[in-house]
């Protein structure tokens, strides 16, 4: 296509949302208008189902659950008016709570105000509130927030060694929908011993977020917690941000919570519109297939110009890819669907993967994130006329057009700036594909059965490891790996009991190996 063409193609593509200030561009996708033709008959059935899913269908057929993430940014829109008046009391209650932690009406026992947040969750309870935090987060927020993500040992101590000196002012949230996931547990565990350790009554400290009735729940409730925040059933971890999940620690740092609704609200608005051109995620589902083939065959690199949206890619990667990536279809054929997304920020991806991207395999699509504004006040000029803010643009620019000169499609997404509003509308804009691309390729996007094998793979192994703590402790003397895996009524799982001894042996947990490390059917274990 020569200059002119894409520049008609580009104007007759471009897609622009005033309010939002907003805009997307597909026109570096190389579909043609018979493909979009062709697909209209999926997209009419998408927005029909859409539509169902929006007033309360069980659009979760498996978990049997409502969606009702839309519901959270437009409460009128819940199917009961007592829904409504729940998401409406959340929210103000969730306002209330941060005005009195930030005035000091809610206050810790021996400091006058709360100076730290330790947030406790893990996948759609950690990622989207590490993206709102990285994105919005003021430079001098009211409470400093700090992530515990995980179950790794190290990484509590970090945050903990960190804290040490401040504990007496940390509020502790701990986010879990289901309130039952080992990680979060874990990490609260240990928060909570090192709280007793510093003899601070950690139920001053600690906030539930949570479902009614789980037994994290229970725990709040029983040890009365300062304060217990309810998470709905109805919304799904990964599309949780909009929620108490993402609200509560958004508003403790001082985050415009109302203004991320209402950016998010103005994008559901504009994605609801019953016509692809004039509906951006419907637009973007449509370019996804496009790339992808229907089936996934292209991953999404998604790179953000700007270092406050760093970790969008990693927020995005668990929605799009908990929700694409499914063995069957809505009839129960095997499909294997599935979108990879990966990506940190640009330009500094183009100093490091870029290459591949330009001259490699062609297997993925490049979404590039453009912000308009580049700093509050006025820019030094480096050159003349020129500042780093212009560098930016123009290496986002050039990538652009030298991808797809060399047959590398890519959608723009350019917001104004980065603020509550367009974080918002963003958070919006990818719920919304993702739930027009699952219907075009008639998948479930809503349920994640395949997390539930690792959980339970990994409930087998701690299973094991009682096991053969019991048979070390009731045998004295050193045994073979096979002769701990007899006793323990697991000899087809020798590699498994070899796996949990060595790691016990490198913690001193009184494991002692002993033979050639490199040939485990040499090792007698005993414990020492
Ligand atoms: O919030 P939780 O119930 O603790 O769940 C945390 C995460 O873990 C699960 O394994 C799911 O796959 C995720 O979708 C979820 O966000």
């Amino acid at each position: 296509m020569d200059a002119s063409t894409l520049w008609q193609r580009y104007q007759e593509w471009l897609y622009y949302h005033e309010g939002l200030g907003f805009y997307l561009d597909i026109s570096r996708m190389r579909f043609d208008n018979a493909f979009v033709e062709a697909l209209q008959p999926k997209f009419e059935k998408a927005f029909a189902s859409m539509a169902e899913l929006e007033k309360g269908a069980i659009a979760n057929p498996d978990e049997d659950r409502m969606v009702g993430h839309y519901w959270l940014r437009n409460p009128d829109l819940a199917p009961t008016p007592e829904l409504t008046q729940e998401i409406v009391s959340s929210i103000e209650q969730i306002e209330v709570f941060a005005e009195k932690v930030h005035t000091g009406g809610i206050h810790p026992p021996k400091a006058a105000r709360f100076t730290d947040i330790i947030s406790i969750g893990i996948g759609g309870s950690a990622l989207g509130p590490e993206f709102i935090a990285e994105a919005l987060a003021p430079d001098f927020p009211p409470l400093a927030i700090h992530f515990i993500d995980n179950t790794d040992p190290t990484g509590i101590d970090k945050i903990l060694t960190h804290l040490r000196n401040k504990l007496s002012s940390t509020l502790v949230l701990v986010i879990s929908k289901s309130g039952g996931t080992p990680e979060p547990r874990n990490g609260m565990l240990e928060v909570k011993k090192a709280y007793a350790g510093q003899n601070l009554d950690f139920a001053n400290y600690a906030v539930a977020i949570t479902m009614p009735g789980s037994k994290l729940d229970d725990q709040a409730k029983n040890e009365n917690w300062l304060m217990r925040f309810p998470m709905y059933d109805w919304v799904g971890g990964r599309t949780s941000s909009m929620s108490t999940v993402g609200l509560v620690p958004a508003a403790l740092q001082g985050i415009d919570i109302k203004e991320m609704l209402e950016g998010a609200k103005e994008m559901d608005d504009a994605t609801r519109i019953a016509d692809i051109k004039k509906n951006p995620a419907a637009m973007l589902a449509l370019a996804w297939y496009y790339a992808g083939n229907g089936k996934g065959e292209k991953d999404m690199v998604v790179l953000p110009y700007k270092d406050s949206l760093l970790l969008f890619s990693r927020y995005l990667q668990q929605l799009v890819m908990e929700s694409l990536g499914k063995e069957k279809d809505l009839d129960g054929n095997i499909v294997h669907q599935g979108i990879a997304v990966y990506g940190n920020k640009g330009s500094t991806d183009q100093h490091a993967y870029v290459q591949q991207l330009r001259e490699g395999v062609p297997n993925f699509f490049l979404t590039f994130i453009e912000v308009l504004k580049d700093r509050e006040g006025a820019s030094p000029e480096l050159e003349p006329g020129i500042t780093s803010g212009d560098y930016l643009s123009g290496f986002l620019q050039g990538s652009r057009t030298a991808l797809y000169e060399n047959h590398r499609d890519s959608i723009t997404v350019t917001i104004p700036e980065v603020n509550p509003r367009t974080v918002g509308a963003l958070i919006a804009l990818y719920d919304r594909t993702v739930g027009y691309y699952a219907s075009l390729v008639n998948i479930n996007a809503y349920h994640q059965p395949g997390v539930e094998a690792g959980k339970k793979a990994a409930a087998v192994i701690l299973d094991l490891q009682t096991k053969v703590i019991d048979v070390l402790q009731s045998e004295k003397a050193p045994m073979t790996l096979a002769q701990i895996a007899d006793k323990a009524g697991a000899s087809d799982n020798v590699e498994s009991i070899y796996i949990i001894l060595r790691h016990m042996s490198a913690n001193n947990r009184g494991v002692v190996m002993q033979g050639n490390l490199g040939e485990p059917n040499s090792l007698t274990v005993s414990m020492g």
